[in-house]
């Protein structure tokens, strides 16, 4: 299950084809599934590239690490032991890594932080804009807007921008159209503009006008105690995973302690006496029985030896019975220590698995309720926000909320929990020594970190705004590859590509510097600390106040102070980037997005011509039609304007009736307002002021989705799901047989050649249906909306790819439809500029700029010379 490709295509969907077929919680369901398998370590393709590429960070990191280096010279306990995340300037969190090992469980969390530093600050900033996934639908606009835009782009290659902007103009002029995604086609200023950068990037659908997509003012971050809402639910969980945390903790912190202990008893005066006595004896017993070899006959007793005096042999006895003790007591700690890490070990994994499993939990959560926001969001929202970028909300938004709040909690409270125990631990061993370095470096490294962080995100983001954009436009390029070919742009798109990259090499440079300069100034500051305890600690021990065991366990635990205020200061940045991507998220999940909201209140006229909020009534989804309503649909005085653009009047008092039992044609000029009719029949928009009756019900008192069901819309472009034939045909009535699919087919003119494909209704038709021809596609969708049983069939240009035969062969089955007595279709309304389909129907209705100006059959319209309909059918015989 590929979870970005579900969503992509399924926010992606332009024609409304969702809405049409009232299948939204069944995507809903895929999604969970998705989500589901991704929880459960299933994670497809995209999903395992941001999910396990971050969470799982520290295996990848290490993959790819050199060898650790020699472990230090022994010379140095103390500084080899400071490699615990001091000494690490150069390498950063490779370095950090290595060395963490030396201090047990660091390791797992501070890989897992080192690879997230980086990425974590620069998603914030790219605010949600990586460009994966949004090729795909810009492709599909791109190919939509196909010749104006490569024209366009043909053009301002060759510097002509004055022919560039007539080719707009004329067509502006032509039909009233505005140029649609315009922001594809970038000269090469605003193609390294970052600011542009950071507003188009992701994949524009839905129909809207880009070029109305400004940028989005950022919302207000989301409280704290918002946030925190997040992880309630799983807050049993995460309770336990930091029992497990502080016990791992507990133990990795017995650690300095336990070298103190061990240094105290080999280095005491008693100690030492013995260890040299013992080895001296070792060393004196090897040589004497070498020469009781060789000289055995020359040993002689001294009889003046005191008799009361200890021998040498008990006072040996005696100090190899010490020697004896200091060995066991040496053992004790080990084994305390092994013991100590053996727990810790298991605690570890323990808070390591919750954690991670529970972040996991509530990402898919997240996910999922907001999926089902989305999916019941209105067309006009769709048209306000990029699909594209809705699925990167779903995945990188999401994944950047998980990453930030969960793992950096653990990692906040794993670091709080060290640096507390270490300044407690250090309390107790010389709460002077304490006071020096517990005060000053949480100030100059929280200093240090606040001030290189700001530097080090805010290029980062830049760097990340570029490289998104120069993704999106790669994708593009590739998608769109057959023109780059055709006008011969392969090199300009070379340059305009490495011209980008190069950019955000630059800025890559600086983050580079700022983090050096972070990484440098901690090392220096932690090394200052260290020495600063050394020279004080040397004074106290040779004062007596404290013992070398206790010096070198003193700086051991400062190492973990000061590795976990660098962490912590860090930590809390991740809380703040969360803050910034969860921003979006609350913002889509409350439906609180300025632009393109849902339909809450709708104020219109009511049937005694009063205006009446009739919001209540929307949003009570039982009202419906009795099964033998009369489908006759009027169109009473409409005047629309979309939402986008209010003051664009794009239906001017538009009155018609679509009667029961008819076939309906509207024709006229490209961009005449012909689909904007079909979008108000099926309430993806709502009129300005006039009404649409069906069985003189005004539709805005019929339950939506019934009202849905009851017309099957082919929209213009045949939309297909990357599913089987099956799947997509039975799209509508996901419950139809196998049998009625092949009828739906048969009707629509398509089982035929479904029989010749590889693996005929089994067959995968890919993403948008790329393997099958236009004229296929056209014709499933057709069977697709057959198969609902639609009261009303609306065709928006459904067989414009047809040829002359098929089309004909189509009419026919159609109007057989139509007449038949066993089918529910009852009226037919086509959106055409055939000259064939016209004359197929029983009337023509001629709109032009939103106006209805003619209306008859054809064959009358046609005769009257010099009309609107002839000059429109000129060139279509
Ligand atoms: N979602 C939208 N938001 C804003 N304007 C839109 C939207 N969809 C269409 N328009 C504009 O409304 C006008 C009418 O568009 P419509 O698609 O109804 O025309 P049409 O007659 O069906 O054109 P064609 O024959 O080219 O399909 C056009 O100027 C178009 O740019």
């Amino acid at each position: 299950m590929n979870l970005p490709r579900i969503v992509g295509a399924r926010i992606g969907c332009r024609d409304g084809g969702r809405y049409a077929f009232g299948a939204r919680s069944s995507w809903q369901r895929t999604q969970s599934t998705a989500a589901a398998a991704t929880t459960r370590g299933l994670h497809a393709h995209d999903v395992g590239v941001h999910i396990h590429a971050t969470s799982n960070a520290f295996h990848a990191r290490a993959a790819s690490l050199p060898p650790p280096p020699p472990p230090p010279p022994p010379s140095s306990a103390i500084a080899s032991a400071s490699d615990g995340g001091l000494l690490t300037s150069n390498g950063r969190s490779r370095a950090r890594m290595r060395s963490n090992h030396s201090v047990g469980i660091v390791s797992h969390w501070h890989c897992y932080h080192s690879s997230s530093f980086l990425s974590s600050m620069a998603s914030n900033n790219n605010d949600g804009k990586n460009s994966t996934g949004l090729g795909e639908d810009r492709n599909s606009d791109s190919n939509r807007n196909g010749i104006k835009d490569e024209r366009n782009n043909s053009e301002s290659e060759s510097n002509s921008n004055h022919r560039n902007s007539k080719i707009n103009n004329d067509a502006h002029e032509h039909d009233g159209m505005e140029p649609r995604f315009q922001d594809t086609e970038l000269p090469t200023h605003s193609f390294l503009d970052t600011t542009a950068a950071s507003t188009a990037t992701g994949g524009g659908d839905g129909g809207g006008d880009d070029g109305n997509r400004s940028e989005k003012e950022p919302p207000p971050h989301p409280s704290v105690s918002k946030m925190l809402s997040l992880l309630y639910p799983e807050s049993k969980s995460l309770l336990v995973a930091l029992g497990f945390l502080t016990v791992a903790t507990s133990a990795t912190m017995q650690f300095p302690n336990a070298i103190g202990q061990i240094i105290d008893i080999l280095s005491s005066s008693s100690s030492t006496d013995v260890i040299d006595a013992v080895v001296e004896a070792a060393t004196s017993t090897a040589s004497h029985s070498s020469d009781v070899a060789t000289t055995n006959h020359d040993v002689v007793v001294d009889p003046t030896r005191d008799a009361a005096m200890p021998s040498d042999d008990d006072l040996l006895a005696q100090q190899l019975g010490q020697h004896q003790l200091l060995r066991e007591q040496i053992q004790t700690i080990g084994l305390q220590l092994t013991s100590y890490f053996a727990i810790g070990a298991f605690a570890t994994f323990a808070s390591s698995a919750i954690f991670d499993s529970t972040g996991e939990r509530i990402g898919a959560d997240l996910r999922k309720r907001l999926f089902a926001t989305l999916i019941h969001r209105d067309l006009n929202f769709f048209a306000n926000n990029r699909a594209g970028e809705l699925a990167n909300r779903l995945s990188t938004d999401v994944h950047e909320v998980v990453e930030h709040l969960v793992h950096n909690m653990a990692y906040f409270l794993y670091n709080l929990i060290r640096a507390l125990t270490a300044v407690a631990s250090m309390a107790v061993i010389s709460p002077m020594l304490t006071a020096c370095i517990s005060v000053p470096l949480p100030v100059l490294l929280g200093g240090c970190a606040a001030y290189y962080g700001g530097h080090i995100r805010h290029w980062t983001g830049r760097q990340l705004d570029v490289l998104a954009r120069s993704t999106h436009v790669a994708t593009e390029r590739f998608g769109g590859i057959s023109t780059v070919l055709s006008f011969g742009q392969r090199r300009a798109e070379q340059r305009r590509y490495s011209a980008v990259i190069e950019a955000s090499y630059g800025y890559a440079r600086r983050v580079a510097i700022y983090e050096g300069a972070f990484w440098g100034s901690s090392y220096l500051v932690g090394h200052a600390a260290l020495m600063t305890i050394l020279m004080l600690g040397s004074h106290q021990v040779l004062s007596g106040e404290i013992s070398p065991g206790h010096l070198a366990g003193f700086c051991m635990y400062a190492i973990h102070l000061t590795d976990a205020v660098v962490e912590l200061s860090q930590a809390t940045g991740g809380f703040l980037r969360a803050q910034g991507s969860g921003a979006r998220l609350f913002d889509l999940l409350e439906g609180r997005d300025d632009r393109g909201g849902t339909t809450t209140t709708i104020v219109v006229d009511g049937d005694d011509g009063n205006d009446k909020d009739l919001a209540p009534l929307v949003t009570n989804l039982a009202a419906t039609l009795p099964a033998c309503y009369d489908s006759t649909v009027h169109f009473e005085g409409i005047k629309f304007s979309y939402p986008t653009h209010p003051n664009k009047s794009i239906l001017k008092d538009a009155s018609f009736v679509l009667k029961n039992g008819e076939m309906l044609a509207i024709t006229g000029l490209s961009g005449s307002g012909k689909s904007s009719i079909v979008s108000l029949l099926m309430r993806f928009y709502e009129p300005n002021t006039g009404r649409i009756t069906l069985d003189g019900i005004d539709v805005r008192r019929l339950d939506v989705d019934w009202l849905r069901s009851q017309v099957g819309l082919v929209g213009q472009e045949p939309i297909l799901f990357d599913a089987s034939v099956y799947e997509n045909v039975a799209y509508g009535r996901p419950s139809a047989t196998r049998d009625e699919v092949i009828e739906a087919c048969i009707a629509a003119g398509a089982h035929r050649f479904v029989l010749e494909l590889p693996d005929q209704y089994d067959t995968i038709v890919g993403g948008r249906g790329a393997s099958i021809s236009g004229g296929q596609k056209q014709r499933l969708c057709i069977a697709r909306a057959l198969l609902t049983k639609p009261r009303i069939l609306a065709l928006d240009e459904a067989s414009s790819a047809l040829d002359g035969p098929t089309e004909q062969d189509f009419l026919h089955r159609l109007r057989f439809l139509l007449e038949s007595k066993d089918n529910n279709i009852s009226s037919i309304l086509f959106i055409t500029h055939k000259k064939s389909v016209l004359r197929a129907c029983d009337r023509v209705l001629v709109l032009s700029k939103g106006k209805i100006i003619e209306m008859g059959e054809f064959n009358s319209l046609d005769n009257a010379s010099g009309d609107q309909l002839t000059r429109l059918m000129e060139g279509n015989n």
